[in-house]
């Protein structure tokens, strides 16, 4: 077939040239139940050719539920899987997803999701936990799919704007298909890359800084595994973030009062120390919130970047961020790309196994920030189920920075509406109805009514604060009572550690239910 001149000077790579092929002739070669791996991590830098032409191929033939994988992706793949979930194409899916289509099929029961920390997801893939009727490691997965923007003179992938699980789903790929997008520009030269190397054969990740690097600038392949080149010609789609609102800035301006109040008691630097910030409406207007507060030098070690932060680079805030991906919208994309010169030398894009790794995260004292579906009253978070049960996104990164980092903070608005009731949700609860983080890794609590420091409190003091600084005044009341009858039970019983009224523990969430507000107008009696 033809080759178009995009992408003969993207592929260096002679030999992969007389492997091009357009998407749909390789749709014979998938079968219902394989495993396949795609890039891509927060909807960018995933696959897309090959993903459309099976899913026009599954709409065509009335295949839903007949063609369907088990699919592994770093983390959430945007638009492309949401096409899939539609239709029926998944059967297994980890570690991290976003978007109503997925999730609603995880929720009905038709897909099965695993949720597993984004920095142990690839590694387990790659000892073969996800894939127990395979024996040989570099057969785990059928195919997997990866989007680049240049391949190397020696065949290996330059990734796009994510490299997040690609170097383990390549290194354990029976075959690989290369999608190369001339769409978008290279990113050549922003990747450090360290492949997969299991124990007891693994050696420390060297990194002490930000924007040390000691990796690869692109993923090594072997050529013998690449099926097909296919070129794609579209640009990654991400819808635009909320703007910040009132909530989000009283959040961002409680938490600039917090790091200034650390940097003036010396337990933090005055360009603090490197930030993570975590997915969503809440964590992107946090960030825009410390854009405004004048701090130098910062140092931003996350896995992903969202738009907010390219303010922080442009008013000379920020020195350098490195990330797994950088989620932007296509206008904060355009804003990179038309800055290059300015933006290449202050970012570096690593695998998420190094993206999220705990031992660098506390070797560099990271400050996390998450945002949670609820906390309780002794700090314990849920971040993944509503009311226990629901799924939203998946707990993605947030265990792996909120466990070790320096500073462990999340943030929520203290209530959020219901169809009835305009504060019918708290953000804190008598009880967390799923547990991701426990009262072990939060140090500190913030929504826009205040910040609880948590540091060193034993749980009835955490309690306290958590509700005297951060409940909604719809809520404070309700939350005092509970806790004073939940002392009174415990007092009589010794077992005040942590004081709970079992019985009433989730009522707010019973009463969400059945009546939509968590406004509890009576207890059940205890004794
Ligand atoms: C890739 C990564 O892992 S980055 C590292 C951090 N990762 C994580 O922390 C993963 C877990 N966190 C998340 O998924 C998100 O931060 C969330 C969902 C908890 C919050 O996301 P935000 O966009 O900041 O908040 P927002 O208020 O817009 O809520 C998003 C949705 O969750 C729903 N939600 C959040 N909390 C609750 C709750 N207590 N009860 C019911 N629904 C809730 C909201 O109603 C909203 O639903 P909608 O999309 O249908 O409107």
């Amino acid at each position: 077939m033809t080759v178009s001149q995009l992408l003969k000077e993207r592929v260096r790579y002679a030999p992969y040239l007389k492997k091009v092929k357009l998407a749909d002739e390789l749709i014979p070669l998938f079968k219902h139940g394989q495993n396949l791996g795609w890039s891509g991590f927060t909807g960018v830098g995933t696959p897309k050719a090959v993903p459309e032409a099976l899913v026009k191929h599954v709409e065509q033939n009335n295949l839903q539920g007949k063609l369907a994988f088990n699919l592994f992706v770093g983390a959430s793949a945007g638009v492309e899987e949401e096409a899939w979930a539609t239709h029926d194409m998944i059967l297994r899916r980890a570690p991290h997803q976003v978007g109503k289509p997925i999730a609603k099929a995880i929720n009905q029961g038709k897909i099965k999701f695993f949720d597993k920390h984004l920095s142990m997801f690839p590694q387990d893939l790659t000892y073969g936990f996800y894939t127990q009727d395979r024996t040989d490691p570099t057969r785990y997965l059928d195919f997997s799919i990866i989007e680049a923007t240049a391949i190397k003179e020696d065949g290996s992938i330059v990734p796009g704007p994510s490299v997040g699980g690609s170097p383990e789903f390549v290194a354990c790929s029976d075959k690989v298909i290369i999608e190369v997008n001339t769409a978008t520009p290279s990113f050549e030269g922003i990747h450090d890359i360290d492949m997969p190397v299991n124990p007891p054969f693994r050696q420390p990740y060297p990194y002490t800084k930000v924007d040390q690097k000691s990796g690869r600038d692109s993923i090594p392949v072997d050529p013998e595994r690449v099926i097909a080149i296919v070129e794609t010609t579209e640009r990654d789609k991400v819808g635009p973030n909320a703007a910040s609102d009132a909530m989000s800035q009283a959040i961002a301006h409680n938490l600039v009062e917090f790091f200034r109040h650390e940097v003036k008691q010396g337990r933090l630097p005055e360009n603090l120390h490197p930030l993570q910030s975590g997915i969503g409406n809440i964590a992107n207007a946090v960030i825009e919130g410390l854009a405004g507060a004048n701090f130098k030098n910062l140092n931003v070690w996350t896995e992903v970047l969202q738009d907010s932060f390219l303010e922080l680079f442009e008013n000379g805030s920020l020195d350098f961020a490195t990330a797994t991906s950088v989620r932007l919208t296509e206008p904060g994309f355009d804003r990179v790309f038309g800055n290059w010169d300015f933006y290449k030398d202050k970012l570096c894009l690593r695998s998420q196994v190094v993206s999220n790794n705990p031992e660098i995260i506390r070797r560099l004292g990271v400050i996390a920030m998450n945002t949670p579906v609820e906390v309780d009253i002794y700090a314990h978070a849920n971040s993944t189920n509503v009311n226990g049960s629901r799924m939203l996104n998946g707990l993605g990164g947030s265990a792996d920075f909120l466990r070790n980092a320096k500073l462990s903070i999340m943030h929520a608005p203290s209530a959020r509406p219901t169809k009835t009731d305009p504060t019918g949700i708290s953000s804190i609860v008598p009880f967390a109805s799923h547990i991701d983080q426990t009262e072990h890794d939060l140090d500190v609590f913030v929504t826009e009514q205040g910040l609880a420091d948590l540091r060193g409190l034993c749980p009835r003091d955490r309690a306290r604060t958590i509700i005297d600084k951060c409940a909604h005044p719809d809520y404070k009341p309700l939350l005092t009572d509970y806790l004073d009858r939940a002392e009174h039970y415990a007092a009589k019983h010794s077992c005040m550690h942590e004081p709970h009224m079992l019985k009433n523990a989730f009522k707010f969430h019973t009463n969400l239910a059945e009546k939509g507000t968590m406004k509890v107008d009576k207890w059940d009696p205890v004794d």
